[in-house]
């Protein structure tokens, strides 16, 4: 067995913001298969703290960035956990970035930096005589690893996982002394960015391996439009970046055996949930396709497209539900549209459950994103027959076929694809799922395909342990 250390701010199901918690959380299962013995390395919050019941106390720290703190190993929900016991960093309850009044912490650089620090403490010391091959990092909170193992004389092998280039965890010069960096490493090769400081830049440059989710963003990263003032440094390591597109969770994502839905297995089963979405979301009947979306609200996610092409969606008879939470200015947007049209439902909030009763109920889900390094509710959508509609990039060129007259003709679309990531080309994408949808030959192909595609971890397993047999080979 390999043995690898996931470094993650969130990891579902204990605590979850968005698509990062998923994969941390599928990982550790979908790699055992393939030889590799993986444990998750996760701040203390006190979701964490209250899952691990029987959490033991394998080591302690006099000074974690400001005061004492522990760390224990135990189980929960089904993963091996090595837990950062430091009230003064992460006994906050709610969301794990964000406090009461929706800001960012003002201490996060700290926190992360603190989280960073275990990981490189782990990978240099072991923890309960557990000794990590190889660190692998999530996004900018795990970005300092490298550099705290450069402090600690070196380590293991290290891997730096990309699942948003937008959070570039920047912060000022100045911190940094509280960040327990060396002033000599605040250099273009290490994690100086623009004059600041960024911990993804600084694991960038230092992880011996980059991946990230999807084939498609790996090469968009290395360009201005997606790279986020990062773009030089990907084609800079461009020989060590991979990208390793997303699997979804196929048991908690499966159709015939949701415990949230009435299964199904094909169209017919699947229209019961769509009665029952309706009627839910007080939508009425129409002769058009029941259109769904489950989204962080962000610019990113492209939901202000939406808002535009709307009308043409409604004018042929389709309907829209949302679930999301986000930006105020789209949440107000939408909520007013939701008041104002009854073909029209939304949901401000997080709700697990009735994302899922979106997912099995609605004809068609929409992903208009103008980034989507993977994505994965497109994927859930279609191993819920439910006809993906996304923007042509990253992830999501990745895994929806668009129907296309030729796809149509060799019958394997699963999806509708549009470019550029505009209104006007969403408008017609909309329209030109409304034509399909009545035509109920093709649409009963269409779902019939989109069900069976392969949505599920195995191949990318294969991938990461290939990658960790390739760090961990003797030369
Ligand atoms: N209001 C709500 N209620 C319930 N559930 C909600 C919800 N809003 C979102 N979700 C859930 O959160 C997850 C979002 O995952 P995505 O991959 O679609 O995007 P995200 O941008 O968060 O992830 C980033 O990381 C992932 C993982 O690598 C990449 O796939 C992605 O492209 C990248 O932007 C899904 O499981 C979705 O169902």
């Amino acid at each position: 067995m390999i043995r690898v250390l996931s470094v993650a701010s969130e990891c579902a199901p204990l605590v979850k913001t968005g698509g990062l918690a998923d994969v941390a959380g599928a990982l550790p299962a979908a790699l055992r298969p393939e030889g590799v013995d993986m444990r998750t390395l996760l701040p203390g919050y006190p979701a964490v703290m209250s899952a691990l019941r029987d959490g033991a106390e394998i080591g302690r720290f006099d000074d974690l960035f400001g005061s004492p703190a522990r760390l224990l190993a135990g189980q929960a929900a089904g993963l091996d956990l090595l837990v950062i016991d430091a009230p003064h960093l992460f006994g906050r309850a709610g969301n794990p970035y964000l406090g009461p009044d929706g800001r960012d912490w003002p201490d996060n650089p700290e926190r992360f930096a603190a989280l960073s620090w275990v990981g490189a403490h782990v990978g240099v010391h072991g923890a309960g005589g557990w000794q990590p091959q190889v660190l692998h990092g999530h996004d900018w909170q795990a970005g300092f690893v490298t550099e705290y193992l450069r402090q600690m004389g070196g380590g293991p092998a290290t891997v730096l996982t990309v699942h948003n280039i937008a959070f570039t965890g920047a912060t000022a010069a100045w911190r940094m002394h509280s960040l327990r960096l060396d002033p000599g490493r605040f250099t273009v090769d290490g994690y100086e960015y623009w004059g600041g400081i960024s911990a993804l830049k600084a694991g960038l440059m230092g992880a011996d391996a980059l991946t990230t989710v999807s084939p498609t963003y790996a090469e968009e990263l290395m360009t201005p439009e997606f790279g986020m003032g990062l773009d030089g440094v990907m084609r800079h390591r461009r020989e060590s970046l991979t990208g390793i597109l997303n699997g979804i969770d196929t048991d908690a994502w499966n159709p015939a055996a949701d415990p949230a839905v009435r299964p199904y297995r094909d169209l017919d089963g699947k229209a019961a949930n769509t009665a029952a979405l309706r009627a839910e979301m007080g939508l009425p009947d129409a002769d058009g396709p029941l259109c769904v979306i489950v989204s962080r609200m962000t610019h990113q996610k492209g939901l202000d497209l939406v808002l535009e092409a709307l009308p043409a969606l409604l004018d042929h008879g389709g309907r829209l539900a949302l679930l999301g939470s986000g930006d105020p200015t789209l949440e107000y947007a939408f909520r007013t549209l939701g008041e104002q049209n009854p073909h029209v439902a939304v949901r401000i909030g997080y709700d697990e459950g009735l994302s899922h009763r979106l997912i099995a109920g609605g004809d068609a889900i929409l992903v208009p994103s103008r980034f989507e390094p993977c994505g994965l509710t497109q994927m859930y959508g279609l191993r819920y027959g439910t006809i993906p509609v996304v923007g042509l990039t990253g992830g999501l060129a990745d895994t929806v076929i668009n129907a296309s007259p030729a796809a149509l003709a060799q019958g394997v679309a699963t999806g509708l694809q549009f470019s550029p990531v505009t209104a006007d080309a969403l408008r017609g994408a909309l329209v030109r799922l409304c034509l399909l949808y009545r035509d109920r030959e093709t649409w009963s192909r269409l779902v019939a395909n989109a069900m069976a595609q392969p949505v599920g971890w195995d191949q990318s397993a294969r991938a990461y342990a290939a990658l960790y047999a390739r760090l961990t080979a003797e030369p």
